[in-house]
């Protein structure tokens, strides 16, 4: 496989061949895997530090119309420091527009900036537009671009367009790292889970995303297994190491956990760390802080004890 994979996209037919050629997946087997391993308990001790896990792993996120820069910099002065004792955490994710804004507040603190870029969340819009989008992210102080694919051309079967516009975006980002966001919910089966991210990943993505967190489902379980087994199956076919970011949805420290529990024993340890795993939401950072108090102080301070998402 090794040696092919440099040539894959050289055409439309080769990389669909190529595509086409994964094995499948086995449907009733992944959500049974992921059921499975989603009822795993851990102890307290490791759940105290599985919890802190998860908190430095969450691109804290705001994508709504209604944004505003000063809910930015509330979102980024809790991203630095989220509650006494608990590690920041790994990235403010928020609309292009106010990616100036989200630099400013998190500058020297080691929370990463992330931006959605390529007309998100439907991506219906022309390559120049999405590359020009991108570069002025990038130019406002993006340190990560989070893009979506065209589903549209993906559906249709024309992968070798979603790779061109993947590599043309991953060119316009520079040094900032590229998350793909794959938009599970609209890709239909499994097997095309499987085979966008492969696509995601020989396009140059350094992440593969499920979710805008606008489409239902979003970050399922299943769907995150089947993304994981491809990250751990490119390192070994390629040598290069691309993270999992599940978006949307996610809002429980028991989701957190699960999703956890999913990485350890699907891709292995070496994904546990934010450069390689990353939750994106709105409101499970509350949660988890929530959960951690409870398990210092024997009692939950509720959510009004910390400041809204
Ligand atoms: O990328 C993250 C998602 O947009 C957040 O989705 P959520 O609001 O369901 O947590």
């Amino acid at each position: 496989m090794t040696t092919s994979l440099a040539d894959v996209a050289s055409s439309g037919a080769t990389l669909r061949a190529f595509l086409h050629g994964l094995p499948g997946v086995d449907r009733v087997g992944a959500d049974q895997r992921a059921a499975m391993l989603g009822t795993r308990s851990i102890k307290t001790t490791a759940k105290a530090q599985a919890i802190d896990l998860a908190i430095s792993m969450v691109d804290l996120t705001t994508l709504e119309g209604a944004d505003t820069p000063g809910k930015v910099r509330a979102l980024c002065a809790k991203a630095r420091h989220p509650g006494e004792g608990a590690p920041r955490v790994a990235a403010v994710c928020v609309y292009p527009d106010l990616v100036h804004v989200a630099a400013g507040a998190l500058a020297g603190s080691g929370v990463k900036v992330a931006s959605v870029a390529t007309a998100f969340p439907s991506g219906r819009s022309s390559l120049e537009v999405k590359v020009s989008e991108t570069k002025l992210a990038v130019a406002a102080g993006a340190d990560e671009i989070d893009m979506v694919i065209d589903r549209g051309a993906f559906l249709a079967g024309d992968h070798l367009k979603v790779y061109e516009e993947i590599a043309a975006v991953k060119a316009a980002c520079g040094d900032a790292h590229l998350k793909v966001i794959l938009e599970t919910g609209e890709l239909a089966t499994y097997d095309n889970v499987r085979r966008a991210s492969w696509l995601a990943m020989l396009a140059g993505g350094d992440f593969i995303k499920t979710s805008t967190g606008k489409v239902s489902p979003a970050a399922t379980l299943p769907v995150t297994l089947i993304m994981l087994e491809a990250v751990r199956d490119f390192r070994d076919a390629t040598g290069r190491q691309v993270g999992v970011k599940p978006a949307g949805g996610i809002r429980t420290t028991k989701d957190a956990i699960k999703n956890l529990v999913l990485v350890n024993e699907t891709a292995g340890d070496d994904w546990l760390s934010p450069d390689w795993f990353r939750l994106g939401a709105s409101s499970l950072l509350n949660d988890l802080l929530m959960q951690r108090q409870k398990l210092a102080t024997g009692r939950y301070a509720g959510p009004d004890y910390f400041t809204l998402d």
